[in-house]
C-alpha cells in the first residue's frame, strides 16, 4: 500500500530533496522516517538494534533524537559490527543472553521484503543472532531502499550451519557454502561460527513451504526467511526515488 506521505515524512523527504536518489540515501530517508515514526516516545529501557549498513543509518537517526528519549535505553546489538556501531556512539549496550523478557522494539534491515511483510536477511551473514533478537521484540520494524521490495521473495535463502554438517545440507538443499569475505580466504565463518550456505528459493515454493524446509535440515542453525511462523515484520519502511512509505 502506497502512503501519501504524512506531515513527518514529507519533512524528512524535504531535507534530503536536494540530495539525488541513491540506494543509500533510500536506506537514510527511510531509516530516520522509521525512527521518527517508531522509536517510543517515552524512553524504551530496551531496543534492538539489526546488523548491516541501513542500521549504520538507524543508529545516526537515534543519536540524533533528544538525549533524554535514550538515556535511559540499553541497545541490544545483533552481531559485532553493530556492538561496534552502538560502542562507537557512546550507546549503552547488553547482550540478548542478559536479558529478561521482551524488548520494547528491534529495528533492522533486509535483503528482500514481500507485500505480506516477510523478509530474506542474512546478506551480511548475520540472520542467527537477528533473529534470536527479533523474536524478542515487542515490536519488529524493518527498514529498506526501494531495491529490497519484491512480489514475493525468491532467489537465494542464506542458511547458517554447523561447518561439519555442509556437505550434508549441501547435498539435501542445493546452493554454495558462501566464500570470500574481505581479509579472510575459505569460508565466511559467521559471528557465532557456522557457515553460511546460500541456498537457492525452489520454483513456485510458498513461504511456509521453504522456511519450514529449511528448518527441518538436520545441521541447519537457523535460515534467513522472516516470516510469521518466527518473526515477520510487523512495519516496515521503504524509500525510493518517490520518497519514504510504510506498509
Ligand atoms: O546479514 C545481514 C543482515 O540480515 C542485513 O540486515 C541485511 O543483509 C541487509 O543489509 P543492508 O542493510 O546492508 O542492505
Amino acid at each position: 500500500m502506497k502512503l501519501h506521505l504524512p506531515h513527518l515524512l514529507r519533512s524528512v523527504h524535504r531535507t534530503y530533496s536536494t540530495i539525488p536518489y541513491s540506494a543509500d540515501n533510500g536506506k537514510r530517508l527511510a531509516a530516520l522516517a522509521a525512527i521518527r515514526e517508531c522509536f517510543p516516545s517515552i524512553p524504551p529501557k530496551l531496543v534492538g538494534i539489526g546488523s548491516g549498513s541501513t542500521i549504520v543509518h538507524l543508529v545516526q537517526a537515534i543519536q540524533a533524537l533528544p538525549p533524554a528519549q535514550i538515556k535511559t535505553t540499553t541497545f541490544i546489538p545483533t552481531s559485532y559490527q553493530s556492538l561496534q556501531l552502538l560502542l562507537d556512539n557512546n550507546l549503552r549496550v547488553s547482550s540478548i543472553d542478559h536479558v529478561q523478557g521482551d524488548l520494547d522494539i528491534v529495528f533492522d534491515g533486509c535483503d528482500q521484503v514481500d507485500p505480506e511483510r516477510n523478509c530474506v536477511k542474512g546478506g551480511g551473514g548475520c540472520l542467527l543472532l537477528e533473529k534470536v533478537v527479533a523474536v524478542r521484540g515487542g515490536r519488529f520494524v524493518v527498514v529498506a531502499d526501494h531495491t529490497k521490495e519484491v512480489p514475493q521473495l525468491s532467489g537465494t535463502v542464506p542458511v547458517e550451519v554447523i561447518p561439519l554438517a555442509a556437505a550434508y545440507v549441501l547435498e539435501k538443499l542445493g546452493g554454495r557454502v558462501r566464500q570470500g569475505a574481505p581479509g579472510k580466504l575459505g569460508p565466511v565463518v559467521t559471528d557465532q561460527g557456522g557457515f553460511i550456505i546460500d541456498v537457492p528459493w525452489v520454483d513456485g515454493m510458498g513461504v511456509k513451504e521453504m522456511a519450514e524446509r529449511l528448518k527441518n535440515t538436520v545441521g541447519v542453525v537457523e535460515h534467513g526467511i522472516f516470516w510469521e511462523g518466527d518473526r515477520r515484520a510487523e512495519r516496515v519502511y521503504v524509500a525510493g526515488p518517490e520518497g519514504v512509505k510504510s506498509f
